[in-house]
């Protein structure tokens, strides 16, 4: 099980809803509103219910979707790339989205892992507060330590709310991460041959 997951699952280190719904009630007052009159009285059990659904990453051990592999692809050794997994997480700075898209790729080493278990450690790791590298990061580490590939590629394409909607304001600014691990490491080409197949 991941570090994070183990440091923020113990359900008595967490805030009871209750406590999460006048959390919220706080900070509508603050924001300058009045958290009785009527649109706003149901607002607390939404957002609360809303943050379990976007903040689900937290009760999901990243290991899960690397639980099982194949090796019967026909000898098949060359690079997998998944690319364009859109993705909605949020900045661990402002609690703001930021979204995008991460494209993977990996050369195996005698096993696949299934197709969609890619967009589930995806999942997993955009619904918890993140930056952009930690989640890049993440997402290299877990293939590398699950699947033990020759080589693995990660690219995260995002926009960062935070710097759109408010603070310096730039709308459009597009972040680019990248992390390549084993072979993939040390070889211009295998990072060249990833880059323009995601990019073509
Ligand atoms: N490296 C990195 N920075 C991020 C990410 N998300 C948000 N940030 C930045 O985190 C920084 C936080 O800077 P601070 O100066 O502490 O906070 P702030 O006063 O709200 O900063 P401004 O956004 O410039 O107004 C900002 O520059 C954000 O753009 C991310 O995923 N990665
Ligand atoms: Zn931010």
């Amino acid at each position: 099980m991941d570090a994070i997951v183990r440091v923020f699952s113990k359900a008595a280190e967490r805030p009871s809803k209750d406590e999460a719904e006048e959390a919220v009630r706080t900070l509508i007052r603050w924001a300058g509103d009045d958290p009785g009159r009527e649109g706003l009285q149901d607002t607390p059990r939404r957002v609360t219910k809303a943050y379990g659904e976007l903040f689900a990453g937290y009760d999901e051990p990243a290991d899960d979707p690397l639980a099982r592999t194949f090796s019967d692809v026909g000898g098949y050794q060359d690079m997998v790339i998944v690319k364009g997994i859109p993705f909605f997480s949020h900045c661990e700075h402002h609690m703001l989205p930021f979204h995008g898209h991460v494209h993977i790729g990996y050369q195996p080493a005698g096993r696949v892992l299934g197709l969609s278990k890619f967009a589930r450690l995806v999942e997993i790791f955009a619904r918890r507060l993140q930056t952009q590298e930690t989640i890049t990061a993440q997402i290299a580490q877990s293939l590398d330590d699950g699947l033990q590939p020759l080589g693995v590629a990660v690219m995260v394409e995002a926009e960062h709310m935070c710097m759109s909607m408010r603070g310096v304001k730039k709308q459009g600014a597009a972040t680019l991460t990248m992390t390549f691990k084993g072979e993939m490491q040390n070889s211009a080409s295998l990072q060249a041959r990833f880059l323009s197949e995601v990019r073509a």
